[in-house]
């Protein structure tokens, strides 16, 4: 069985990793919380966590939690060589030129949505962005009203899907007198409640309205994918990963 550390495992997402752990064993946890063990798990401040990884003998890394605290953990996983799967979003440049750093020296995937239907979803983005060339984008998320990061993570990587296709200049939120340009995107967050995760984008143009969206009911299908992930990384070699790349496989 995969021996998996989980980081932010007081989380709500640690606690889906834990529940959905079936063919992996959960052997220790990351927290800044006071916490000694959540479910069994023994939790570990992450400061500890290099000793932490080689008293437990972990394989990999999941990672749902902030990202100074993603930070901290992947220089340990690079201090021990253990590849690490990163879900946790809202990283800064500097953020992003660390991990990358990282990766250069263990195994490293990083995927803002652990969900297939997400995947998917971005690749019919791509087609559909490509062939309706004139149509108005506009791209909405909506999560629960913990969540601290906006938009999402999701809503950034569908940003740079359709990026890739079309030079859209999104504009965050409207307000006032705001007359729509022809190359802007409208990005819209919303927090309410327990809601999951919820994206849309609407192409709008010649009498017609498409709309691609993607709604995740339960934590578990994050979790169950990050635990997929973690299968897929150990034993490849150091570098960069998406969670496409496991999907394909
Ligand atoms: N990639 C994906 O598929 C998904 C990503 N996420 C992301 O995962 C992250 C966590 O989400 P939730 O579990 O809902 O948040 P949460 O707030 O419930 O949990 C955060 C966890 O991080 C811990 N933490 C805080 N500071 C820390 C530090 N310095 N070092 C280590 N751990 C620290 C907290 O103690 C807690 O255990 C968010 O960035 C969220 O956007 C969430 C769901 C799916
Ligand atoms: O914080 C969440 O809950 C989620 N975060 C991820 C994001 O920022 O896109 C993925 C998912 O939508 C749930």
């Amino acid at each position: 069985m995969t021996r998996v550390a989980v980081n932010g495992v007081t989380g709500q997402m640690g606690g889906a990793v834990i529940e959905a752990a079936i063919d992996s064993e959960v052997v220790v946890g990351f927290a800044t919380s006071d916490t000694d063990a959540v479910d069994g798990v023994p939790v570990v401040h992450p400061a500890e966590a290099a000793a932490a990884l080689r008293e437990y003998d972990v394989d990999v890394v999941v990672d749902f939690a902030v990202p100074e605290g993603a930070l901290t953990v992947a220089e340990a996983c690079v201090e021990v060589g253990v590849p690490m799967v990163v879900g946790t979003t809202g990283f800064d440049e500097d953020g992003m030129g660390r991990l990358k750093d990282a990766s250069e020296e263990v195994p490293l995937l990083k995927a803002t949505n652990f969900s297939q239907g997400i995947q998917v979803l971005q690749r019919l983005i791509s087609e559909a962005v490509e062939t309706l060339k004139d149509y108005d984008l506009e791209l909405m998320e909506t999560h629960h009203n913990r969540k601290v990061d906006a938009p999402s993570g999701t809503a950034s990587s569908i940003l740079d899907v359709i990026q890739e296709e079309r030079d859209v200049e999104p504009v965050y939120g409207r307000e006032g007198h705001a007359p729509r340009e022809d190359d802007e995107i409208g990005v819209f967050a919303r927090r309410a409640g327990d809601i999951r995760g919820e994206h849309e984008l609407v192409l709008a143009g010649n009498d017609e309205v498409l709309s691609l969206s993607h709604r995740a009911e339960d934590r578990g299908v994050f979790a169950a994918g990050a635990l997929d992930a973690a299968a897929w990384l150990v034993g490849r070699d150091a570098g960069w990963y998406e969670f496409g790349d496991v999907v394909d496989a």
